[in-house]
């Protein structure tokens, strides 16, 4: 896919933008931005109040530094700060976060900021686009996950206890800073899960991305240089996704690679730490190529390599990885009945030809689907 051209910046600056006609906005990535916030948003919205979005962990370690920044800037910070992990994506901390923005007074012409992860920016773009009927948001990504994926793209919610992401609304930030300094403090676990998202690029359509991760990623892990050019990468790809199609009407359920497996295992894992975003989307990720293989639509030897690559830096690729009880076979196929991409109950999956040739399939068996995982469940006969 054509990607945009990214500009390199003095200070280790990389700057994307995602086209989106008046709604286009830019990904800055690089160290040191977080003491930056504050000029940068000054320069779009001079004055305004800045609700603060943020978890309990980001805020002990990175608030600080930004209500710093913003003050200086002339900028006005309040911060919401809400408990760390999925569970936070919910009616109840939605409410939680509207009350403090409202006690806050951030008006129409004012601004959410997201300082956290993913889960922190699926729920402050929920607030901001629920707020006043919308609220501009800028998004100030924490983990990897939120730096190479969810901060770009606009797609905002919460959960239900019908299924993972079900409640929500697209709604674009106005500017993404991603601090790549910040990943110092992410507990190990967190980054391996967000590097599935990293490795989701290349398994969709560059496949000499995933050849270079599968020799480079202790450098990604390590940090430096190799680690910012993989998340130049991810933005680079999600914003050209994105900029063709952003609410999901074609190409963007790309995007989806691994995710309707993984978000049905998430959904019976009980949006709990037994399994983290990343960690799903690794599992249906493998699942997804060994389904493609045992449909015959892709070599058994790509399907072992993908979770091979997983499997070297850490990821689960089997749903035996994961700790504790899960729903039975029946209850993982009403979990995927509720997919986004299901149409008049007709299942979508994102398969693949090989690496880096996945492809929207729609319409897929569901008995095709539901005798797979009894066989995965079982311990499996595909590779
Ligand atoms: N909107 C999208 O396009 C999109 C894309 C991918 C994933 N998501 C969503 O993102 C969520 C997962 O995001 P996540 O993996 O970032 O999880 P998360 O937001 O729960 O963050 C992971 C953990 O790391 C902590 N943390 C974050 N930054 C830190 C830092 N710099 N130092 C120390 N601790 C830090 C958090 O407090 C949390 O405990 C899921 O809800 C997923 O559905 C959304
Ligand atoms: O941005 C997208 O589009 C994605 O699909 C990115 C995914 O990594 C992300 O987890 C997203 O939230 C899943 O979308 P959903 O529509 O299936 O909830
Ligand atoms: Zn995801």
């Amino acid at each position: 896919m054509p990607l945009p051209a990214a500009t390199t910046l003095p200070s280790d600056v990389t700057q994307l933008r995602v086209g989106l006609g008046d709604r286009s906005y830019d990904i800055v990535i690089g160290p040191g931005l977080l003491a930056q916030a504050g000029a940068r948003i000054a320069a779009l919205r001079p004055g305004a109040r800045v609700g603060i979005v943020t978890d309990r962990n980001v805020a002990e370690r990175h608030l600080s530094t930004v209500e710093e920044s913003l003050r200086a800037a002339g900028l006005v910070p309040t911060p919401v700060i809400v408990e760390p992990g999925e569970k936070s994506k919910s009616f109840a901390v939605l409410e939680q976060v509207l009350d403090g923005l409202l006690a806050a007074r951030i008006e129409r012409r004012d601004l959410v900021l997201a300082l956290g992860g993913g889960v922190v920016g699926d729920l402050a773009g929920f607030a901001a686009a629920a707020l006043r009927r919308g609220v501009d948001f800028v998004q100030v990504p924490t983990s990897l996950l939120a730096q190479v994926d969810s901060s770009v793209g606009g797609k905002t919610g919460i959960n239900s206890r019908h299924g993972k992401n079900l409640i929500g609304a697209f709604h674009q930030p106005i500017l993404v800073l991603a601090d790549t300094g910040v990943l110092d403090t992410l507990p190990l676990r967190e980054f391996r899960s967000g590097y599935a998202e990293v490795a989701k690029y290349g398994l969709i359509d560059n496949a000499p991305f995933f050849t270079w991760l599968e020799r480079k990623w202790q450098d990604v892990f390590g940090g430096g240089p190799a680690r910012i050019e993989a998340i130049a990468t991810s933005c680079a790809s999600k914003a050209a996704v994105v900029s063709r199609d952003e609410k999901e009407t074609g190409d963007r359920a790309l995007l989806n690679l691994g995710h309707t497996f993984g978000h049905a295992l998430e959904a019976g894992a009980g949006f709990s730490q037994r399994l983290l975003h990343g960690e799903a989307v690794a599992i249906g990720m493998a699942q997804a190529f060994r389904f493609s293989a045992a449909q015959g639509l892709c070599a058994a030897t790509d399907a072992e390599r993908v979770a091979a690559h997983l499997k070297a830096v850490g990821l689960p690729t089997r749903i035996a990885d994961i700790p504790g009880e899960l729903p039975d076979t029946d209850g993982l196929m009403d979990l995927i009945a509720q997919d986004k991409k299901v149409s008049r109950g007709a299942l979508t999956f994102i398969l693949a030809r090989g690496i880096g040739q996945s492809f929207i399939a729609r319409d897929v068996d569901p008995a095709a689907v539901r005798s797979f995982l009894e066989a995965e469940r079982a311990g499996g006969a595909h590779p």
